[in-house]
């Protein structure tokens, strides 16, 4: 699947292990979405965003949070003054979801133009 048809997808409520990604299905999907990395404990995926100054990294959370809110899925991120990581999760899940996977392509497509 595409960058683009996965950004086009919507969060829906996924609770349970029944949700839980992980294996050739989450290395198939992460192939369409590059810089994210799964984290050590499989649990999440992270990359993070470089920027020239912090203006632009403070729109950037801005744009993220927005849509973190419209979807219903909320990142942990961690910023400085030119950057910021985010990381996606799904703590219904205990792991990682394919609302992670959107969120992450929805971030990718917020950054282009
Ligand atoms: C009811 C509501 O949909 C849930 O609490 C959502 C809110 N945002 C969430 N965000 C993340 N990252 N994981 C969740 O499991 C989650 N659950």
């Amino acid at each position: 699947m595409s960058l683009s048809q996965l950004a086009s997808q919507h969060c829906t409520p996924r609770k349970g292990k029944e949700h839980a990604l992980e294996g050739a299905a989450l290395k198939d999907l992460l192939a369409a979405l590059p810089g994210w990395k799964v984290t050590d404990d499989g649990k999440a995926i992270v990359k993070d965003f470089k920027f020239p100054d912090f203006h632009h990294t403070l729109g950037f959370i801005n744009a993220v949070g927005f849509m973190a809110n419209q979807e219903d899925h909320h990142p942990d991120l961690e910023a400085g003054y030119g950057h910021c990581q985010v990381l996606w999760s799904t703590h219904d899940v205990g792991g990682l979801s394919m609302n992670d996977i959107i969120c992450a392509a929805r971030v990718d497509v917020l950054l282009e133009r």
